[in-house]
């Protein structure tokens, strides 16, 4: 039979407007469960309950807040396989990979957990003889949280964890296409005692539900993970409306690879960053920027180790990469794969969608180069499993083309070369710089971010999670004589 899911709302699971199909991207014809989408009525109540709930929240002491938290990430731990599971059969991702994800939302809840144990505040000096002096942190609000379907329980957990462990409610819009790893989130959060109110759930569509999300007067701040043509509209709108709101966005994240690099090293990760998840991370390594002295050995070893991971149902253990999500972004990759060829591009591997047993939204990993710098496929987010190989003369023309685009997420360097390592953590333009590791991957208790066109410039994750979700209080207390 298959598994209805509804929006969650001031603690009751809430039929919307219409039914969706939520389909699985290796076998299309599989509905994984059936959505009953919310329109804008449902998405303002969700808000209203938000609010409603917000002020018990807010005063529930931090380590019972922390509480609810850890119970929650014990809660998915002992879930771990089976949300896994239903994770790669509505996103395409591995089960390796999304039993990863799952394991690194259960780290990221008991990390929030922990930071409500943590000092909120700071005393200072007073100038005047009478005054106790201090500022602490006050949650903001009501958080509208607005999720992808790429990391469908990692990306809600780093924002939502934080955002519940400083004293916030939440109205959480997931991405259309993962409805079912989201109710299963907001299932162990429910399990663990989390009250009604607190996190509301809105299963429906960002064209449909989103205005309201950003703009209704008793939201305080949104944060946003997805494309740039969305994220900078709902920026516009949000500050037009007098909201806070933190954007995390694309990518188009270098790989230099210098000629004294281990190759072993360099080739595997490489692939990695490019190739798992099918490309689809904002942090996915997408240009290749390899010192000409060893460029034809390091193509032809990554192009060999390309052609040799095996695509394939994402359920089988020996699969290294799955389908492409859905069928717009097979189209969107597709038409990119073609434009590398109008635009002079050499396939060295890939370059073509597919089906495994006839079905799927399958494209191999592919390798292009000999594209000019400034074209289309060497500068836009792709979000597929294509990298453009792009030569270099020396580190410096390889950091002058890494800087060369709009965006700013990840980058990394391949070197032995300490010098030159420390030259590129200064000088790349990124939020994020890995050396000898590919580009994606991030711990959860640093902080991430971009720079340049891929984000708002603020930062989520570990502490730094603190300065959306909060605010500073300052409070002069003077002793009477
Ligand atoms: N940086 C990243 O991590 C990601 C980047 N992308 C990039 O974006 C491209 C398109 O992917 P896509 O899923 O369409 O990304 P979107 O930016 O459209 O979606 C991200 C989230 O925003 C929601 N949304 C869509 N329209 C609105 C709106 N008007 N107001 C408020 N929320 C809205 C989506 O809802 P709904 O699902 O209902 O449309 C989803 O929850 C990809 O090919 C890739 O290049 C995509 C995902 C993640
Ligand atoms: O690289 C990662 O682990 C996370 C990437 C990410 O945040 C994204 O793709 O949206």
């Amino acid at each position: 039979m298959t598994v209805e899911l509804r929006s969650y709302i001031g603690g009751a699971w809430r039929d919307g407007v219409r039914l969706s199909d939520d389909l699985n991207p290796a076998h299309p014809s599989e509905v994984v469960a059936r959505t009953s989408l919310a329109g804008a009525e449902l998405a303002a109540e969700a808000v209203q309950a938000a609010r409603s709930a917000f002020a018990a929240w807010r005063a529930t002491p931090a380590p019972a807040r922390g509480d609810i938290l850890r119970k929650a990430a014990e809660l998915l731990e002992e879930r771990v396989e089976s949300v896994g599971r239903d994770l790669t059969r509505e996103e395409g991702k591995t089960l390796a990979e999304a039993i990863g994800e799952t394991r690194r939302a259960v780290s990221i809840l008991r990390y929030y957990a922990g930071q409500t144990l943590e000092p909120d505040g700071e005393t200072y000096p007073s100038s005047s003889r009478v005054t106790f002096l201090f500022a602490r942190r006050e949650p903001v609000g009501v958080v509208s949280v607005i999720t992808p379907w790429n990391f469908p329980i990692a990306i809600p957990a780093w924002k939502i964890a934080p955002a519940l462990a400083y004293g916030n409610t939440v109205v959480w819009k997931p991405a259309e296409l993962v409805p079912l790893t989201a109710v299963h989130l907001v299932q162990a959060l429910l399990d663990a005692g989390l009250p009604p109110g607190v996190l509301n759930l809105v299963l429906g569509k960002g064209s449909e539900v989103g205005d309201i999300l950003v703009t209704h007067p008793e939201v305080d701040a949104i944060t946003f993970t997805g494309s740039n043509v969305v994220g900078r509209a709902l920026q516009h709108k949000a500050i037009e409306h007098g909201k806070k709101v933190q954007l995390e966005m694309g990518g188009k994240n270098p790989a230099v690879v210098l000629a004294d690099a281990n190759l072993d090293v360099a080739v595997e990760q490489v692939a990695r960053g490019a190739f798992l998840s099918a490309g689809q991370k904002c942090t996915a390594t997408s240009r290749v920027i390899v010192e000409r002295a060893i460029l034809p050995e390091f193509q032809e070893r990554l192009a060999a180790l390309a052609q040799s991971w095996k695509l394939g149902d994402p359920l089988e253990p020996d699969t290294r990469v799955g389908p492409l999500v859905s069928e717009d972004q097979l189209q969107k990759v597709s038409s990119y794969l073609q434009l590398a060829r109008r635009e002079g591009g050499r396939f060295l591997a890939g370059g073509e969608a597919t089906t495994i047993n006839g079905e799927g939204y399958y494209v191999r990993p592919s390798i292009v180069t000999d594209l000019d710098q400034g074209s289309h496929v060497a500068q836009e987010e792709i979000f597929g499993p294509v990298a453009a190989l792009l030569p270099a003369a020396s580190f410096e023309e390889a950091v002058a083309l890494a800087n060369a685009t709009p965006f700013g997420l990840s980058a990394s360097l391949f070197t032995n070369n300490l010098s030159l390592a420390l030259r590129f953590a200064s000088e790349i333009q990124a939020g994020v710089v890995k050396i000898n590791q590919e580009s994606a991957g991030l711990e959860f208790q640093v902080p991430f971010g971009g720079m340049k066109d891929s984000s708002s410039g603020s930062r989520e994750q570990g502490k730094a999670a603190r300065e959306f979700f909060t605010q500073w209080k300052t409070v002069y207390i003077d002793q009477l004589p």
